[in-house]
């Protein structure tokens, strides 16, 4: 039994594709990306298999934790530094090699990298950022897939108040490109949320010239 999709008259596992008209961003959205059972298979093996970290910021000075846990994956063994921690990147394993290939399929690149979000409750978010520095921002791209618990992921360009903010539910399954200028331009951020829900997992493949 499918555990984040209730079947309903009109539910359909057809890949359905998105592109989304944002003035200097392009971001495509593709639903039921990957079918129910292999999205079921890949939720349980990530939240177990996957080296977990709590990783810290500094707010006001203080060292607090991430209000979610992360992983880094990739084919380089070089250290990341990320929100100001620097861990080793994990080697890439059998669950991230399918999912990079496949979703490699949608775009002309390689992904180098990937990092990965376990929302362990609605309290677990990510807060408006840019992905990279500004000086690397062009031109990137990344490819997030969700797995659980649907979550809002909220757009704002960074600088243009005429234009509304965007919110895309993310579903089990799915896969969310954003390229071209996209982190240039925008801000996103999957808001806290009080209503009771299951984990999330979410995977950004990443991929810088
Ligand atoms: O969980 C998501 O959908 C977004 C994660 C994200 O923005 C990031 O890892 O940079
Ligand atoms: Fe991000």
């Amino acid at each position: 039994m499918d555990l984040f999709k209730q079947p309903n008259l009109f539910s359909t596992n057809e890949i359905i594709k998105t592109e989304f008209n944002l003035p200097g961003a392009e971001v495509i959205l593709f639903e039921n990306f990957f079918s129910v059972e292999e999205s079921d298979r890949l939720y349980h093996s990530l939240i177990e298999n996957t080296i977990w970290e709590q990783d810290q910021m500094t707010i006001y000075g203080k060292q607090v934790d991430l209000p979610r846990l992360t992983a880094w994956y990739g084919s380089e063994d070089e250290l990341m530094v990320y929100a100001e921690s620097e861990s080793r990147m994990v080697p890439w394993n059998a669950d991230l090699l399918f999912i990079k290939e496949r979703i490699e399929q949608e775009v002309d690149i390689k992904f180098q990298r990937c990092l990965l979000n376990y929302y362990r409750d609605g309290n677990d978010s990510v807060d408006w950022h840019q992905d990279y520095e500004a000086d690397q921002r062009k031109n990137t791209v990344i490819g997030s897939v969700t797995f659980g618990e649907t979550r809002n992921f909220q757009l704002k360009h960074a600088t243009r108040k005429d234009l509304n903010r965007v919110d895309i539910p993310l579903e089990h399954g799915s896969f969310l490109i954003m390229q071209g200028a996209t982190q240039d331009n925008w801000k996103h951020k999957i808001p806290k949320t009080s209503r009771k829900i299951r984990p999330r997992i979410n995977l950004t493949f990443r991929w810088i010239e």
